[in-house]
């Protein structure tokens, strides 16, 4: 039988939990579990090579339609398995070397490469982690950052049908000729681009009436049409069965009998949190009603001694959110479960991207969402092909939509869709985050002329507050 391990500090997920142990923590006995490729899903399967593959994507998309530019390209090949392997060649070396930097290396860290879940407390209050493999640890503080997985809907992982998801579909040997994307969210956007521009044929199946719903109402329309001009999209469908083909392709039945074949099915239905598989209730760890952990503001769960952070507590599902969530834990671990000043996190501006074509970013409250609350509001929406930069683009499908309060001038949200949003974007999460008002940040500073973000500056100016 395997020893126990005794040690202060045990980490669950080797995402944003393994930028944890600093110096600061040199002198704290630490385990850190990890059941999937060390580094976490940012790394390996999420944030990092879906943007290598989005910017492959991109060059081919320039000079696909360069021609109404009189630039007459055009792509003459892609070499899928190569980018690939330049991809995952970059990447799987440093979830190498992070694994091995942890494990050699940081002699106050023991590495558990397998599924671990809580078995309750020992009789001085530790808690006890037992891994799938057999080993068992008792530790003094837990930190769960185990992120999320992939949801599967029933009529595809009951159909046994082959699918992908953002695990396995970079990583497919060869370009598939038509890809069918189940999903209408932000992975189903950014893979749509990726394949679409790199040459394969798309089909999405959407059960709603847009792509990209959550997004403001006139994102998710202008985003629907452009997507509905070069992908074969199916809105308000459902499918109703799944079934591989004898050539290795897949045929989906749809809500109206109609049948939609591929070469290949990616399924992006969305993330669930993995709190459901820690048996986190045998210390006293909360979920809330759709799984997550629950914590307070500082990241304390329900269970003294254990903090959360990431994909698995939080609504956000960003990277940006668990690094942030990280830093206060992290801070707050230092400073001990009681003290009188503990970090806060603060999720009251929180800006996301999505990496698809055009591109697009937002912070802050929808227009619909403002008009929820009643809020006296002043809209303005600026078309990119209305400013400088956006004349020598020829861009015809790109706007900046600004929401400030009335009288106050109070930024209130940001929305954006073009060429480089989550970029031109960040002065409003900025203006926002240090509470200037819409025209303290157009008038109060330059703005380079003729930059892409002239098209925010134009329309902060265009609010009439
Ligand atoms: C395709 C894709 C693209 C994305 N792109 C972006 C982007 O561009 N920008 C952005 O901000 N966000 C993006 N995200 C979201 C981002 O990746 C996540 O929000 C972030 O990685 C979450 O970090 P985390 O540390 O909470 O969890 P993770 O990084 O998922 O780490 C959790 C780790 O815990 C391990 N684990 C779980 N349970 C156990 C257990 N019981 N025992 C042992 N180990 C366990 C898992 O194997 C995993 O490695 C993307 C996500 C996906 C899927
Ligand atoms: N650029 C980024 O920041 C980025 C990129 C990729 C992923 N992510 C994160 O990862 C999360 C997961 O991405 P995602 O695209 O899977 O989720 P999502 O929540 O963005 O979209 C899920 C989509 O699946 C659809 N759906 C859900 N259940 C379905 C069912 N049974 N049948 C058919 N359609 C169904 C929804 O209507 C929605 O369109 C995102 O919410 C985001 O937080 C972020």
């Amino acid at each position: 039988m395997t020893a126990t391990q005794v040690v202060d500090l045990a980490i669950i997920g080797s995402g944003s939990g393994n930028s944890i142990p600093d110096e600061r923590f040199a002198d704290t006995t630490i385990a850190i579990f990890e059941e999937g490729v060390y580094g976490g899903t940012c790394l390996n399967v999420g944030c990092i090579p879906t943007k290598m593959f989005v910017y492959a994507a991109e060059v081919a998309e320039i000079a696909t339609h360069g021609a109404r530019l009189g630039v007459h390209a055009k792509v003459d090949s892609v070499d899928w398995p190569g980018i690939v392997n330049r991809v995952f060649g970059r990447i799987d070396p440093i979830s190498e070397g992070g694994k091995e930097y942890r494990t050699d290396r940081c002699d106050n860290i023991t590495v558990y490469s397998s599924h671990v879940e809580f078995d309750g407390r020992d009789d001085d209050g530790l808690c006890r982690l037992v891994t799938a493999d057999g080993a068992t640890v008792l530790a003094r503080e837990v930190v769960v950052a185990a992120g999320s997985r992939a949801t599967i809907p029933p009529v595809i992982a009951d159909s046994g049908v082959r699918y992908y998801t953002n695990n396995d579909v970079m990583r497919l040997p060869e370009l598939p000729e038509h890809l069918i994307i189940l999903g209408s969210g932000y992975i189903a956007a950014e893979f749509a681009h990726v394949f679409g521009a790199l040459g394969s044929a798309v089909s999405i199946v959407a059960r709603g009436p847009a792509l990209l719903r959550k997004q403001d109402a006139d994102i998710s329309n202008r985003f629907t049409e452009v997507a509905q001009a070069k992908w074969d999209v199916h809105l308000d469908t459902a499918v109703t069965a799944a079934q591989d083909l004898p050539d290795g392709g897949v045929r989906l039945t749809l809500g109206d009998g109609t049948h939609l074949e591929a070469d290949a099915l990616l399924v992006a239905t969305g993330r669930v949190p993995n709190g459901d598989r820690l048996n986190a209730g045998s210390v006293g760890i909360e979920l809330d009603d759709e799984g997550r952990v629950r914590c307070d503001a500082h990241g304390r769960t329900a269970a003294r001694g254990v903090w959360t952070l990431g994909d698995v507590s939080s609504p956000y599902q960003l990277k940006h959110v668990a690094n942030h969530e990280e830093r206060v834990v992290q801070a707050n671990l230092l400073k001990g479960w009681d003290s009188p000043d503990l970090e806060s996190f603060d999720h009251r501006h929180v800006p996301a991207a999505v990496f698809t074509h055009p591109q697009i970013a937002s912070v802050g409250l929808t227009e619909e969402e403002a008009r929820d609350q009643h809020l006296d509001i002043a809209v303005k929406v600026q078309a990119y092909g209305d400013v400088a930069y956006g004349w020598a683009m020829e861009d015809t499908t790109g706007f900046c939509k600004i929401i400030a309060e009335r009288g106050t001038g109070r930024l209130l949200g940001a929305h954006i869709i073009g060429p480089q949003a989550p970029t031109v974007i960040q002065p409003v999460i900025q203006a926002m985050h240090f509470g200037q008002t819409a025209h303290e940040l157009a008038r109060g500073q330059y703005w380079i002329h003729p930059a892409m973000p002239e098209v925010l500056e134009n329309a902060l100016l265009g609010l009439e507050i």
